[in-house]
C-alpha cells in the first residue's frame, strides 16, 4: 500500500468541506471531546465528502463508529489499541495505522501488523503535551529501517518548510495539523502543501 505523501489531521467536517476539495488525498478525522452523535455525524459527513472528491479518510480513536460507518481506515495509538478488539477491526475490512513514540512501542505496532506506522512528534508540537523528546529527523531513518515495506508516517511540529527534511529522512507521509489549522490563511497553506508534496507522489 502506498500513502500520499500529504497526510492532513483536521477535526471536524467543516474543516475536510474547506480543504478536501483543494486536492487533498489523504485526511484524518481527529475529533476529540464531542459526543458520539456528533462524531457519527462527522464521519458521515466526510465520508461522503472524501468520496466525492477521491481522498483516504481515516477515522482517528473512534473504530467502532468507523465500522457503524463503512469507513475503511482507522489509526490508533497504543492506549486506543490495548483497548480495541482488533479481530473484529480486521474482519470489518478496515486498514489499521498505529502512533509509535519508542522503541517498545514500535515491537508492539510492529506485532499488530498495521497498513503504516507513525514516528511522533519530530519537532516539538503545540497541539497536546506529550512525554516524549522531539525525535529530530535521524530517528526517521532508524524507524524506516525497522519497519522495511510498511509506510511510515512522521507527525509533530511540521511546516512546509521541514516537509523535504522528513520525506527525504525515509518518511513516506508527512502529516500536519496546526501548521495548517492554526495558520491565518489555511486554504493557502494547504496549497502550498500540496505544491511541496506533488513531487514525492509514489508511482501507482
Ligand atoms: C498519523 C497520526 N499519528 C499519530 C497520531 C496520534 O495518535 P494517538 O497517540 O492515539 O493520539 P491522539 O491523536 O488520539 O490524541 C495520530 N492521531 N495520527
Ligand atoms: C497527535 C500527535 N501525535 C504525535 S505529534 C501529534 C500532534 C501533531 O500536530 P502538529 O502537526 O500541530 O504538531
Ligand atoms: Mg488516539
Amino acid at each position: 500500500m502506498r500513502l500520499d505523501p500529504f497526510y492532513l489531521i483536521i477535526d471536524s467536517g467543516a474543516w475536510i468541506e474547506r480543504l478536501v476539495p483543494l486536492g487533498v488525498r489523504l485526511v484524518q478525522l481527529r475529533i476529540k471531546d464531542r459526543s458520539a452523535a456528533e462524531i457519527r455525524a462527522d464521519i458521515r459527513k466526510a465520508k461522503a465528502i472524501c468520496a466525492v472528491h477521491g481522498c483516504q479518510l481515516i477515522v482517528n480513536d473512534y473504530w467502532q463508529l468507523a465500522i457503524e460507518e463503512g469507513c475503511d481506515f482507522i489509526h490508533l495509538g497504543q492506549e486506543d489499541l490495548a483497548e480495541a478488539d482488533l479481530d473484529a477491526i480486521r474482519a470489518a475490512g478496515l486498514r489499521l495505522g498505529l502512533s509509535t513514540h519508542d522503541e517498545a512501542e514500535l515491537e508492539t505496532a510492529l506485532a499488530a501488523c498495521p497498513d503504516y506506522i507513525a514516528l511522533g512528534p519530530i519537532y516539538p508540537t503545540v497541539l497536546k503535551v506529550m512525554p516524549w523528546a522531539p525525535q529530530g529527523l535521524q530517528r526517521i531513518g532508524h524507524w524506516k529501517a525497522r519497519v522495511g515495506n510498511i509506510p511510515l508516517v512522521a507527525i509533530g511540529g511540521l511546516t512546509v518548510e521541514r516537509i523535504s527534511g522528513v520525506l527525504e529522512s525515509g518518511a513516506d507521509s508527512a502529516a500536519v495539523v496546526t501548521d495548517i489549522t492554526r495558520n491565518p490563511d489555511p486554504e493557502s497553506r494547504t496549497l502550498e502543501w500540496l505544491k511541496a508534496t506533488r513531487s514525492h507522489i509514489p508511482a501507482t
